[in-house]
């Protein structure tokens, strides 16, 4: 089911334009974008601002951002902004002599000079040729510009969103922005190229606004400046007006674009269930109202730009005959009337140059209007999944300020220890209450119940993805990352090889395991055949372990986790659960004969009898807790 965001309900101050950007949302982006409307406004001026930070920080106390050093240039745009600026400044006194040069060739050919002509042939194609290199260097550098936006901005967001916790915390958030994915791949890449774009146009722009003006002054009297300035306030203020609504159908065209995107995701993820439930006519229905969804707000944003566009031409075009007004006004004033056809032609060219090109420097800056508010939607996507880190960060540093010892909590023994816990789900469900259990570095726990009881949801709180209502959860003082291994219903196979599916957590810079060792495990989970399927085991595959692999399979892989890592804690929530009884039955009694803990979850019964304790939820927030004898069948 589809939902409408209703804009005026909740955003009182959306306009009539605002309202018409609705898109079709989920209802998690409807949660999440409920307080959203966006503009070329405060807000965004905040987020371009923190952005900005990002790009221009200092990466210690020593290196500051405009340090030398290898690491602090290669952490800050700075050096490279400024090489953009020299190479701007450079290139445009070319263009400035580039500019001149017909006014001179008007004074050498009206008078026949023919020496002349030749001398200033010479130092003329070399004018041009630089400005021709400049520039291409220009643009060059625009490239390596963006390219490090791309790399400073995506690298900050990486460090902030993929780190323990925050991962899981963001993308359960019921804030959670839509489409982080897409936001960090594409929409960061298409705020770097306007971000360029602007810069590149707008970089020295002052300085050549300033230098013209004076120039233009210089030639016109005050009057030519003037009505330049007076021309630039009201076509800015027209673009202004013009460019707000634009900044929201950009934010919405953007959230349209990772819908569509995230579709066809789906399509290929699920392409065997849609093809068993003959789900496809269904499907293509889908496909074509998400591909509507979008084209439309890809139209309201061409629509929005028409108006801006016409403003913008309107404002270059009338710019020339305005620089021909001022131009003509001290001719007619009868300033020149002393000078002969060929003076009067040469000055004619100069001061037209010197008024144009003020104009056209206006012109560029209104111009820029257009690239400025799809920054700004831009901006805005990338500044929100920033904002649900900051407030997930938030949560989770007030849980240990404020709390410090009634959730996760180290012991001194070797037992994991779960005190008077209370667990509420998210929409307020009490899932156990008064949760007491001891799980000794030796006990083999299974934890049974009714779907939706709790049972994952204590192994997230275990996790300390969750915060305890109440109680507390002791875990071993000495307990590292590699003692607590997980393993979820869902086998989560990385883009990589078989060595490293082992590996996982961890690389083969930290660690390694032998061919021997691959061998003796693949054989312990009964895989052996896969040494003949991959050819090595450190050739790479990324989808195709999917493929490569049945579900039951893919379980069986994970274990080899468990059987390399010898944890002190295993965590099984369902890992078995797409396995075959024989399979499953096998890997516990593998399970068995290590030394290790075991907490399992799972609705198959035969695996009860590897357990020496049995934890029953009973989806009421009650449980029972009972100690059996272990019968493991071989
Ligand atoms: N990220 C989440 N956001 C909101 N609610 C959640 C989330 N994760 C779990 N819940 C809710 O918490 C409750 C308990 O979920 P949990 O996954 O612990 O159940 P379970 O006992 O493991 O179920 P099953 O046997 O089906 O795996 C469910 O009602 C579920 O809807």
């Amino acid at each position: 089911m589809r939902y409408y965001y209703p804009f005026r309900s909740i955003a009182t101050s959306a306009t009539d334009s605002e309202e018409q950007d609705m898109i079709e949302l989920t209802p998690q982006q409807q949660t999440s974008n409920n307080k959203s409307h966006y503009s070329f406004d405060r807000v965004f001026l905040n987020r371009l601002y923190r952005l900005l930070q990002v790009l221009f920080r200092s990466t210690s106390n020593q290196d500051r951002f405009y340090s030398l050093t290898p690491k602090a240039r290669q952490h800050s745009l700075f050096w490279l902004y400024i090489v953009f600026v020299a190479l701007s400044c450079g290139t445009e006194v070319l263009y400035y002599y580039v500019g001149l040069m017909p006014s001179r060739f008007y004074g050498v050919l009206s008078s026949k000079d023919f020496p002349g002509f030749m001398q200033f042939i010479i130092p003329c194609m070399v004018l041009v040729f630089g400005a021709a290199a400049g520039k291409s260097l220009l643009a060059y550098m625009g490239g390596l510009f963006s390219l490090k936006i791309r790399r400073l901005l995506t690298q900050y967001l990486h460090d902030c969103y993929i780190k323990p916790k925050t991962l899981y915390s963001v993308v359960t958030s019921p804030d959670a922005p839509d489409n982080p994915d897409q936001r960090i791949a594409q929409d960061i890449d298409k705020f770097a190229d306007a971000l360029r774009e602007i810069v590149e146009k707008l970089i020295i722009a002052p300085v050549l606004v300033a230098y013209y003006t004076w120039k233009c002054w210089s030639v016109t009297g005050a009057l030519g400046p003037l009505m330049i300035y007076g021309y630039f306030i009201v076509g800015s203020i027209l673009s202004q007006v013009l460019i707000r609504p634009i900044v929201n159908s950009v934010f919405y065209k953007e959230l349209a674009e990772g819908n569509f995107r995230f579709l066809h995701v789906r399509l290929r993820q699920f392409a065997e269930a849609i093809a068993f439930s003959r789900g496809e006519r269904e499907e293509h229905a889908r496909a074509k109202e998400s591909l509507y969804t979008l084209l439309d707000s890809q139209r309201k944003v061409v629509n929005r730009e028409l108006p801006l566009h016409l403003s913008n031409e309107s404002f270059s075009y009338f710019g020339s005959i305005l620089s021909y007004l001022i131009v003509a006004m001290p001719i007619f004033a009868g300033i020149f009337d002393d000078k002969d056809p060929s003076e009067l032609s040469e000055i004619i060219s100069k001061n037209s140059f010197f008024c144009m090109y003020l104009i056209f420097r206006f012109t560029v800056i209104i111009e820029q209007s257009v690239k400025l508010s799809d920054l700004a939607g831009y901006a805005a996507r990338i500044g929100e999944v920033l904002e649900v880190i900051d407030d997930v960060e938030d949560e989770l540093n007030n849980i240990t300020v404020h709390h410090p010892r009634t959730d996760l909590d180290e012991h001194s023994s070797s037992s994991i220890l779960f005190e008077n816990v209370e667990l509420v789900s998210p929409q307020g469900k009490q899932l156990v209450s008064g949760f007491n259990l001891e799980i000794a570095n030796t006990d083999r726990v299974v934890i049974v119940g009714p779907n939706g009881s709790g049972k994952s949801s204590l192994l997230r709180a275990l996790a300390g993805l969750w915060h305890c209502t109440s109680g507390r959860i002791h875990v071993p003082k000495d307990l590292l990352e590699k003692d607590f291994v997980f393993l979820p219903q869902t086998p989560y196979l990385i883009d990589g090889s078989l060595r490293e599916q082992i590996m996982y957590p961890y690389n083969s810079s930290t660690m390694t395991v032998s061919d021997i060792q691959v061998r003796e495990l693949l054989h312990q989970v009964r895989l052996e055949h896969l040494e003949g399927i991959l050819g090595s085991f450190d050739a790479r595959f990324g989808e195709e372990w999917q493929k490569m692999l049945s579900p039951g399979e893919q379980q069986r892989l994970m274990f080899t986790r468990i059987l390399y890592w010898r944890p002190r804690f295993a965590v099984l929530d369902e890992a078995t659960s797409a396995m075959d009884t024989k399979s499953e039955t096998h890997l516990y009694s593998l399970l068995h004969d290590i030394d290790i803990a075991i907490i399992s979850i799972s609705h198959h019964t035969n695996i009860i009898d590897y357990h020496n304790k049995i934890v029953t939820l009973d989806g009421q927030g009650g449980y029972t807790a009972e100690e059996i004898s272990p019968s493991p069948k071989q």
